[in-house]
């Protein structure tokens, strides 16, 4: 099978879950998130703003906030197809419809990737050892090199959106991640 079509094929899976589905997975993938000693430590966090059925960070952001957590969100410049972590102080009043129909901040408060203790990051399918493929912007494969050497990264997926193996797929760029975090389980990469 080729890249394109796996994509194709988790998508439509993903796609296929109703509100519902959407909401019960990701309450208790957020629940699972804010019990990790890697989210209470951290102090300044990126998350994405969800779209298109994926796990919904909306209850993150929020309780993120209300613990008094820095909270930032990426902005993307689709010329360079780079991503800045944006401050987000007020969730949702403080956002406007960006790139792609992604929600972001209506101004932007740039913070460095070397601030940044933990990213919590989208993707479209998942391995085990934390080979991630995306929407095939690059987006992140440019993003986390920038982090510095503490942070940490954390994917939010579905079990659907496990696969057994995208090594095959991977490329000089890519970056795994180092969680992944479903309804069903957490995993420790590599
Ligand atoms: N919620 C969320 N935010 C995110 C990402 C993400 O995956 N999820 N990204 C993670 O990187 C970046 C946005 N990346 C994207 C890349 C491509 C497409 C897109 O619509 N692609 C077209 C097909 C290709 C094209 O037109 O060039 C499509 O899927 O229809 C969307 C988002 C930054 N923010
Ligand atoms: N650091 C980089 N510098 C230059 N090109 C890059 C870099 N990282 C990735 N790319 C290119 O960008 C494209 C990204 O494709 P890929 O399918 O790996 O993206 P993806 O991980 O699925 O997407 P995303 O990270 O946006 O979710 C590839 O053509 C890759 O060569």
């Amino acid at each position: 099978m080729d890249k394109q079509l796996l994509r194709k094929q988790i998508l439509a899976a993903r796609s296929a879950m109703d509100r519902q589905q959407v909401t019960a997975k990701s309450e208790r993938i957020i629940a699972r998130l804010t019990e990790l000693k890697i989210y209470q430590d951290a102090e300044i966090i990126m998350a994405y703003l969800d779209f298109r059925n994926e796990v919904s960070t909306a209850s993150l952001v929020k309780q993120a906030l209300k613990q008094g957590k820095r909270v930032t969100v990426p902005v993307v410049n689709r010329q360079e197809r780079s991503m800045t972590p944006s401050l987000l102080e007020r969730y949702p009043e403080d956002l406007i419809e960006g790139a792609y129909g992604i929600l972001e901040p209506c101004q932007v408060k740039p913070l460095a990737p070397e601030e940044l203790d933990l990213v919590v990051v989208p993707g479209v399918a998942f391995d085990e050892r934390g080979n991630r493929m995306g929407y095939g912007g690059g987006y992140y494969d440019r993003f986390l090199p920038r982090l510095r050497a503490g942070a940490v990264t954390i994917a939010l997926a579905y079990e659907l959106q496990l696969v057994a193996d995208l090594s095959p797929f991977m490329g000089p760029y890519d970056q795994p991640v180092q969680y992944i975090l479903t309804e069903k389980r957490l995993i420790k990469c590599k």
